[in-house]
């Protein structure tokens, strides 16, 4: 009994430790449950947060794709803005005729001043109407102090021009390359574009073609033209337009043809004309240097060169006058990797020799013989132009090296610019009427209407 007893005492009493271990594992339930609702709440939370997250990453990508539609949209516009402008300038330079003259003065330098009320570097005896940016007139310098007091009539002291566009002596180079650069544009879409400087000695043609290079204010017309080219080009391969651009640059002197970017000593290399093809109205010149070029550094490195072979003579004129006429080509040929457009355009800039006439010129010798070359191949520059004009069934472009070598680039499928340099010294009044007169005749031409190039 008393074993039964005992065993009962110690079966309560493993039951009372039993009952205390089942209530502190309730407990423990009770709390891990509790912990388990908030780890459930933190999760619902976090899935809401990624939830809410997941919507704002497909709002942002709307967002994106709706901007990307914009811009693509915006792109097209642009494209369609610059078609539209190529097609303007077209359409105006087709109004105007595809051949315009541009006037200018250069200003008087130095010893020029000596004796000049005020250093005033502008001549007395061309007056630039201030309404006007196409107008000038010359006054017989006995007669400019009078004419600047007295307006009105003065019978043959007064002789008045206009012009596509009149430069005055304080235009900066970029004032009149602003006013080329649209031509200028048109070769990278596939014309032909012929920019000649024409004027007597030292009236400042080199000056407004090549300019100083070492100064950036005072780069002339091709190193513009060249840094022109390249932005272009390199903007217009957003659009998969692939442009090769060569140069070549040669001097006519005395009706022979000279390498100027040639390496070799040999100043025997003979350089000829010849058709590209039979059917072709293109001209070549045998044996010249052609420089594919990548950068308008290395085009810079090739002026230096040029600059450096040129020939230059001394005349009564002009010290370092230049007796030859320089012709820089740029030859752009392009191709659209999307629209397989082709475009072949070629930018011709000429330095013509100076067109003093003879009898200014006090030739004498080896300086005549020039003298008369020049004449001759400028005169002959007028006549194709007027047969042009005229629509001569001959246009004789074989009757000098100058023309032969352009004909391609002064028909009526191609842009031409004449840039008239005057010299502001009343001594050459009478070549500069003479020069006024050549650009007005020039002027009143008319050659059609220019083609793009695609071969
Ligand atoms: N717009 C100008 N501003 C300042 N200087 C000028 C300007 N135009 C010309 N000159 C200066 O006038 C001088 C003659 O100019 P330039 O040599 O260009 O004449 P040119 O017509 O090319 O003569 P040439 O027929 O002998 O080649 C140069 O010293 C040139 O630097």
């Amino acid at each position: 009994m008393a074993q039964l007893r005992e065993t009962i005492n110690r079966l309560e009493k493993q039951v009372s430790h039993l009952r205390a271990d089942t209530k502190e594992l309730n407990a423990q339930m009770e709390d891990l449950s509790g912990k388990l609702h908030a780890k459930e709440a933190t999760i619902q939370d976090l899935r809401s947060t990624l939830q809410d997250r997941d919507s704002s990453i497909a709002d942002l990508e709307n967002t994106v794709a709706e901007n990307k539609a914009t811009i693509l949209d915006l792109e097209a516009k642009l494209r369609e803005g610059e078609r539209m402008r190529k097609v303007l300038h077209n359409t105006v330079l087709e109004l105007k005729g595809n051949i315009r003259v541009f006037c200018r003065v250069r200003p008087l330098l130095g010893e020029e001043l000596a004796g000049v009320p005020g250093d005033d570097p502008d001549p007395q005896h061309i007056v630039f109407a201030f309404n006007c940016i196409s107008f000038i007139e010359l006054f017989f310098p006995l007669q400019s102090i009078l004419s600047q007091t007295i307006r009105g009539p003065l019978g043959k002291g007064k002789y008045s021009f206009h012009f596509d566009q009149v430069f005055s002596p304080s235009s900066t180079q970029s004032v009149v390359f602003e006013e080329i650069s649209q031509l200028v544009q048109s070769a990278l879409d596939g014309y032909q574009v012929a920019i000649f400087a024409y004027g007597q000695t030292g009236s400042g043609k080199t000056f407004t073609m090549e300019g100083v290079q070492e100064d950036l204010e005072q780069r002339g017309m091709i190193p513009r033209s060249v840094e022109q080219v390249f932005a272009s080009a390199e903007h217009l391969r957003q659009d998969g337009w692939k442009y090769e651009l060569q140069v070549s640059f040669l001097e006519i002197y005395n009706e022979k043809i000279r390498d100027l970017l040639t390496n070799s000593k040999d100043q025997e290399v003979k350089h000829e004309l010849k058709m590209v093809s039979p059917n072709s109205p293109e001209v070549m010149v045998t044996n010249l240097t052609y420089v594919k070029v990548n950068s308008p550094q290395q085009v810079f490195g090739l002026l230096k060169k040029a600059s450096t072979n040129r020939a230059v003579a001394e005349t009564k004129m002009n010290e370092h006058s230049s007796r030859s006429h320089s012709v820089f080509r740029l030859h752009l040929k392009g191709f659209n990797s999307v629209t397989h457009e082709k475009s072949a355009g070629c930018l011709n800039m000429i330095d013509l020799a100076g067109s003093e006439r003879l009898k200014e010129s006090k030739s004498e010798g080896e300086r005549l013989k020039e003298t008369k070359n020049i004449n001759s191949s400028l005169a002959n520059l007028g006549n194709v132009i007027m047969a042009l004009a005229n629509k001569d069934q001959h246009v004789p472009y074989r009757n000098s090296k100058l023309t032969h070598l352009l004909s391609n680039s002064l028909g009526g499928s191609s842009k031409v610019l004449m840039l008239l340099n005057l010299n502001p010294r009343e001594e050459c009044f009478s070549e500069t009427l003479n020069s006024l007169r050549f650009a007005t005749k020039v002027n009143n031409c008319n050659i059609g209407t220019a083609q793009k190039k695609t071969k």
